[in-house]
């Protein structure tokens, strides 16, 4: 840990763990607030890629800041030895943990798809794309507005141009990634739109008992809306989803088109309610 991150801060107990950070509460005395601090060791990361991404995640942040449904960043410590970021603190629990305690209503799901829409839109049109879209990295504030946390993943994309390297998360994943062909930022609209699904559904639309099966049910990509599961939801969600869950990436739509979409527009509720 950097000698200026302890002259500023003192850091408290962990709150969260991943590939490579460790998550902390930190207080900063001068403001007496709280803070969260994710703490890289950089010692063991030798793979060019991980040092890479490594060095990217306070640049694409700060480059985003602020934004109301992006995690904001603070301040940025590092040493050879340690990269520390703070950041605002988030609630102790993520959008993941709410989804696998029940399905949303159209107009929760609806609230909760702007706000990822929002910062995706944001993202977007600042070249940036997240490639890690999923519940587990989707954080709340107090006030319940949702935040857009970890760009361990993300890269700036000059406007029009393309990446290859299959990154993601099995579920979530587009399947343009997986065919190891180049991709854009509509790959973060595939995974919102996994993460639609799942709100309204409670399952997920490409399931598999492995990665394997998984990514295999993803690139058949048949996107079916069993009625049993879908009988309380609305045709415009069910339109939203086929524009966001689509195969084909130029008829995919982007965030802003996707913001557009009346089920986005009316709050989740139906044209003729
Ligand atoms: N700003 C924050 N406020 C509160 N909790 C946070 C914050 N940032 C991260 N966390 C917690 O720490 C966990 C891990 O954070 P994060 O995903 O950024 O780490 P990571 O090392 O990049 O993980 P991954 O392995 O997914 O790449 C989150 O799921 C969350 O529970």
């Amino acid at each position: 840990m950097c000698e200026a991150f302890k002259n500023n801060y003192q850091l408290c107990e962990e709150i969260g763990r991943g590939k490579f950070g460790t998550i902390s509460r930190c207080f900063h005395p001068i403001s007496g607030s709280f803070f969260a601090c994710k703490t890289i060791d950089k010692r063991p990361l030798t793979d060019p890629t991980d040092r890479e991404c490594l060095e990217n995640e306070p640049k694409i942040m700060t480059l985003l800041s602020p934004h109301p449904n992006i995690v904001k960043i603070l301040d940025v410590f590092e040493n050879d030895d340690s990269l520390s970021m703070v950041m605002e603190l988030c609630e102790p629990f993520t959008l993941y943990d709410k989804i696998v305690q029940r399905t949303f209503s159209d107009g929760e799901a609806a609230s909760l798809m702007k706000q990822l829409l929002e910062a995706l839109s944001h993202c977007h049109k600042l070249g940036v794309v997240h490639r890690d879209v999923k519940p587990e990295n989707l954080l709340f504030d107090g006030r319940n507005n949702l935040k857009v946390a970890d760009f361990g993943s993300a890269v700036w994309l000059p406007e029009g141009r393309c990446i290859g390297g299959v990154v993601g998360t099995p579920y979530y994943i587009a399947p343009e990634v997986l065919m190891g062909r180049e991709y854009n930022e509509k790959v973060d609209v595939w995974s919102a739109g996994v993460i639609l699904y799942i709100m309204l559904a409670g399952v997920p639309p490409f399931y598999g008992e492995s990665a394997a099966e998984i990514f295999e049910a993803v690139l058949r990509g048949n996107l079916r809306f069993p009625t049993r599961i879908f009988r309380t939801v609305s045709p415009e969600a069910k339109d939203l989803l086929r524009k966001m869950i689509c195969r084909d990436v130029s008829k995919r739509f982007s965030a802003d088109q996707a913001l557009r979409h009346p089920w986005i527009q009316n709050g989740g509720e139906s044209a003729e309610e």
